[in-house]
């Protein structure tokens, strides 16, 4: 054992922290140590998590320096708790010996004068050897700790290289606050990286928002991006829009127009199909040398009737006595604080019922969606649980209140679960038993009253024996399970029909009617989209026979079904699109007409001009004189 030095040998700092260690009335021959459970270690472990998934190269470099040396690599949070520790036998099972591990605590409050103690009380990077330190076990120690920094200059931990006191060097803090400073560089690398993820999502999210349908094209008239609007209007899923060329939906002359004096400020198109009530405005998006980078069209409907999430619960069918069922529980367990965990195929109501979950609950707060599928994986914890003012760089200033604060006193719907990263799994838990929030960049706990309804159309059991979803969280989500069953399981089809079909009334003003041909069709199709597949269908049916042809009443050819799938497939139907079916429609007016386009532009309900610029669309379809 070294003997105690005398004050003035000490250097300054290293003073004063004697004398405040002799302050806080640590015993220098006793040490009374602090140590986290398993619990909170794993807690404070995953507030720095960003730190470990930005710096770990840098860490297991500054290891790979002093392995074999008797020296260890330790990293602790900014209260002093060591969370992460790189070392080998035996040097390690002496520093255990007095608690230099993971889970204890080393202010100087605990351990009186000691590099990471030091360093966290003064903000600075130290070394303190032998018998520098105060507490006389641990004068075999040589350590070395710089502080760890945020790129907004938030102190984050330390970071200490710590060894046999007879093996110092004093080039080693050198080390150690190169290493430091790398991890800082690197942070601000990971988080730049995240803020741009960040704004892709809410560029996204904004364009999600939108209630009207928007269209980005690029410079070549093809698609990029769509929302779910947008997409329902066009006919086709979200991904499937993507690359195609505009000029399957508008006239390619004013597509060209568009696209060659992408210059103006505004200007307005008009669709070929529907060319009714929908006009789209084009606005395109410059850089700083006027150059067009992208184009984007807003639609503008007279009322946007068939939204996907608006409908009044009270509207909502239920004349399939299985599904009876499950609502009738759901509303009877709504006003209980169980966690629900809904079960179905895409678009069986999921979402629907969770909504009415909620309405029945009395619950005064929000009703909060999120789809965990559509959040990037680095960016789950930051929408469920927020984050502080300037936890990261581009970060909101005045900070962001996680989702789980949003649905306080109300319902958070945990839409498609089964694709949470397993990492915000074990957050997620954390939050479901403890009813509590931190934010990322804060230490705060915040409590809130939240109910969670998740749902998912993944086979979780499956998920949970292959280890892609917590066995504990699954267990803790399913207090209660309700399962949606799927249309083809349903037995109110046809009132299910006739409700989107009311809508479809309400968009288009007038009445129609639906020829008893149709629906063996409609009963006999599998619906793999089911509910919203089925509304779908009903929608473009009724544009097909009241735009196209001009009736009131939809018959077997306004369904986009009928198409017979190769030989030897089982079905015998597939979806055909809007367009498919607005070509055929017009070859079939042409052929009924003998090619005479007035004949053929009356059969289908609309003027000459409007047929002239379909048959510019399907140039093979204009009558050979
Ligand atoms: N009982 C119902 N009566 C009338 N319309 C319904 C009913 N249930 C769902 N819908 C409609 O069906 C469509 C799909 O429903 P919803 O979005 O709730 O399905 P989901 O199962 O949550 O879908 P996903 O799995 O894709 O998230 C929506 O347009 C919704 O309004």
């Amino acid at each position: 054992m070294q003997a105690e030095p005398e004050q003035n040998e000490l250097p300054p700092m290293l003073a004063s922290s004697w004398k405040r260690s002799r302050k806080w009335g640590v015993d220098p021959k006793s040490v009374q140590d602090e140590l986290l459970t398993d619990g909170e270690l794993e807690d404070r472990r995953e507030r720095m998590r960003d730190l470990f998934q930005a710096c770990s190269p840098v860490l297991e470099t500054l290891y790979m320096q002093v392995r074999h040396s008797s020296f260890m690599v330790l990293v602790s949070d900014r209260d002093g708790y060591i969370v992460a520790k790189w070392g080998d036998p035996p040097f390690t099972d002496r520093a255990s010996r007095v608690r230099l591990d993971i889970g204890a605590n080393w202010e100087e409050r605990v351990k009186g004068t000691n590099a990471i103690g030091t360093s966290l009380a003064e903000s600075k990077p130290v070394s303190v050897w032998g018998n520098q330190h105060y507490c006389e076990e641990n004068r075999f120690l040589t350590c070395y700790a710089a502080p760890l920094y945020s790129p907004t200059g938030e102190l984050l931990g330390i970071l200490d290289v710590s060894g046999d006191a007879r093996l110092h060097h004093p080039h080693t803090l050198g080390m150690v606050i190169t290493a430091a400073q790398a991890c800082q560089a690197r942070l601000l690398l990971h988080q730049a990286r995240r803020e741009l993820v960040l704004q892709m999502r809410e560029a996204d999210a904004l364009m999600e928002s939108m209630s009207h349908p928007m269209i980005a094209v690029d410079t070549d008239g093809q698609i990029t991006r769509v929302n779910q609007s947008a997409a329902r209007w066009l006919g086709h899923a979200m991904a499937d829009c993507i690359g195609q060329p505009l000029t399957r939906w508008f006239d390619p002359d004013d597509v060209k127009v568009l696209l060659t004096r992408s210059d103006r400020d505004v200007s307005v198109l008009k669709p070929a199909l529907a060319d009714s009530d929908v006009s789209w405005v084009a606005k395109p998006i410059q850089d700083e040398r006027k150059r067009t980078f992208r184009i984007h069209l807003t639609g503008r409907i007279p009322a946007d009737s068939h939204s996907d999430k608006q409908e009044p619960v009270s509207n909502l069918v239920v004349g399939c006595p299985k599904v009876r069922e499950v609502f009738e529980l759901a509303v009877r367990i709504a006003p209980s604080p169980l966690t629900l965990l809904i079960r179905g195929e895409t678009g069986t109501g999921k979402d629907r019922l969770a909504r009415t979950v909620h309405e029945a609950s009395g619950r005064k707060g929000a009703f909060v969606a999120v789809n965990c599928g559509a959040i990037p994986e680095t960016l789950v914890e930051s929408e469920l649980f927020g984050y502080e003012k300037g936890a990261f760089t581009g970060a909101r200033k005045d900070g962001y209140k996680g989702k789980f604060e949003a649905a306080d006193g109300g319902t958070l719907f945990l839409d498609e679960i089964g694709d949470m990263p397993p990492a915000s799994q074990v957050v997620l838990l954390r939050v479901l038993e403890e009813k509590k929030v931190t934010r990322i960049g804060s230490h705060r706990p915040i409590p809130v009253d939240v109910r969670v309804i998740a749902a998912t159309h993944q086979n979780l059991e499956q998920a949970v024996a292959e280890g892609r979803f917590r066995a504990d969280l699954f267990y803790r989500l399913r207090e209660m399970e309700l399962v949606l069953p799927p249309l083809r399981e349903r037995t109110d089809l046809r009132l299910l029909a006739e409700h989107f079909l009311k809508k479809v009334e309400q968009e288009l003003g007038r009445a129609i009617g639906v020829s008893d041909e149709v629906w063996p069709i409609l009963e006999q199709h599998d619906w793999p989209g089911n509910l919203r597949e089925l509304r779908q269908v009903i929608r473009q049916s009724a544009y097909q026979a009241c735009l196209i042809r001009g009736v009131d009443w939809i018959s077997l050819q306004d369904l986009p079904l009928l198409r017979r799938e190769e030989p030897g497939s089982e079905k015998t139907v597939s979806l055909l699109s809007i367009n498919d079916a607005e070509e055929r429609a017009v070859a079939q007016a042409i052929q009924a007409a003998r090619g005479n386009l007035s004949e053929a532009a009356r059969l289908l309900g609309i003027g000459r001009t409007t047929l002239y610029r379909k048959l510019h669309k399907y140039p093979h379809l204009k009558p050979r004189c």
